[in-house]
């Protein structure tokens, strides 16, 4: 008998660029993919996973989350976000602690193991806590520390050491499960000072670079105003970008934009549901893929999606390209299912390691459940059926670097009992302390 081998066989596999005929059986051994075969022998195994009835994929990948802002879900609705921030969600985070962050991040994890994502990005504060939650719910995760400075040149230096020391504290933590990266928040908040010194460390640690860019009208307005440029052009001015750079939301670039983009291999998270809820604005989408620009996808935080269910969000995300562009042939369900998978990765810097079923790679991998009424017929295409017919509920096991997470929609490592009570405390104290 080996240790730490789990078998899943029976599998029917979806997985981006390749085709898998018929079922498939595939063999974990400790966290990576040792083989994938019709018939693979089960003497030796630990475990073994019948995966009858079920449609098995890569762990799909969050490039842009707020973990802890589970704790402002539905507290702040129907908002711009000029108002949603200013007058609701800065307020309310004033009074966030490392314990609060910590319990808000668990209960996200929950919510991501249950509805089939292994992996995602985050900006937010008192990341050494959210690294904690990572650490103990098993799952996959980029980590930057959100830095505000607004041109205060003592904030800049604190900002930027704060993100440093979660970088020496947290990196490769988990079985190398955690990356750090630098998390300037945004064009508008952070100044050309802090942005240049972000460049600089990026080169230095080798570290990518979380940010939001272009999100609203207001901010192409008011950074052309202060800067003579827009977002993208000022970005590119003072040498910040490059491929090491993960922008969130891209609503409103411009077609020299885009070309800054490509010329820069800068890598897009697009947040359809946030952007819809907030009134952004619709992301190019369709254009930036046919301009082979990397596009993955992010649910954004809970506060503003208001959930963070990435199958629901990559339905959301090519069904807005179809009605924005009024043609049903853009984001087809299987380039829609690369946004959530293999270009996730790539957004990320983990195409080596995650983002699709190959031998080598780490074992992050997902089952959904057949037989479920909205999943009947058993479409031909797999990318159909999980695209636009599947919700996170379909999801009946999660498998995060070669840890089973969930197994048959029960949770195996985290206690969501335990966390609800303590999260909804939680809740109950920031509503108290407005
Ligand atoms: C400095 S930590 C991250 C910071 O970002 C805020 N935030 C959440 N969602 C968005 C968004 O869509 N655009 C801009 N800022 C956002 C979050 O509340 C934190 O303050
Ligand atoms: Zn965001």
């Amino acid at each position: 008998m080996n240790d730490n081998t789990i078998l899943i066989k029976n599998a029917l596999i979806l997985s981006p660029n390749t085709n898998f005929e018929n079922k498939q059986s595939i063999l974990i051994k400790d966290n990576l993919i040792a083989e994938i075969s019709p018939d693979i022998d089960e003497s030796n195994v630990s475990k073994i996973i019948d995966a009858t009835g079920k449609i098995l994929l890569p762990g799909l990948i969050n490039t842009h989350t707020h973990l802890s802002m589970t704790l402002f879900r539905g507290l702040a609705d129907d908002l711009s976000l000029d108002s949603w921030l200013n007058d609701y969600i800065w307020p309310m985070e004033a009074n966030l602690n490392g314990d609060y962050c910590y319990i808000g991040a668990l209960l996200g994890a929950v919510e991501l193991i249950k509805s089939g994502t292994t992996t995602f990005s985050d900006m937010y504060f008192y990341m050494e806590d959210v690294a904690r939650a990572v650490d103990e719910s098993g799952i996959r995760a980029v980590l930057s520390y959100g830095m505000i400075d607004f041109g205060d040149e003592d904030k800049r230096k604190n900002e930027i050491n704060e993100n440093l020391e979660l970088f020496k504290s947290c990196e490769g933590m988990g079985n190398g499960r955690i990356k750090v990266f630098l998390g300037p928040h945004s064009p508008y908040t952070a100044s050309e000072e802090l942005l240049i010194q972000v460049r600089e460390l990026a080169d230095e640690y080798d570290m990518g670079i979380h940010i939001h860019v272009s999100e609203t009208q207001k901010e192409i307005v008011d950074i052309s105003s202060e800067k003579g440029l827009r977002p993208f052009e000022y970005l590119d001015k003072i040498g910040f970008l490059g491929p090491d750079v993960v922008a969130a939301h891209c609503v409103w670039l411009s077609d020299n934009e885009i070309e800054i983009i490509k010329k820069n291999n800068v890598k897009i998270s697009h947040n359809p549901c946030s952007n819809m809820k907030l009134a952004s604005g619709i992301a190019p989408v369709s254009k930036l893929i046919e301009n082979d620009i990397c596009v993955s996808i992010g649910t954004d935080g809970a506060s503003s999606n208001n959930n963070l269910d990435l199958i629901e969000e990559l339905k959301t995300a090519s069904l807005l390209q179809k009605v924005s562009t009024l043609d049903p042939k853009v984001l087809t369900s299987d380039e829609t299912l690369s946004m959530g998978t293999i270009k996730g990765a790539e957004t990320l810097g983990l195409e080596s390691e995650i983002g699709s079923i190959e031998v080598g790679k780490k074992a992050d991998i997902i089952l959904i459940d057949t037989n479920s009424a909205n999943m009947i017929p058993d479409s031909s295409s797999l990318s159909s059926n999980i695209i636009y017919s599947a919700n996170g509920l379909n999801v009946d096991t999660t498998i995060c670097d070669g840890k089973i997470l969930m197994e048959n929609k029960k949770l195996t490592v985290l206690d969501e009992g335990e966390i609800y009570q303590k999260a909804r405390q939680a809740i109950k104290e920031l509503k108290e302390a407005i």
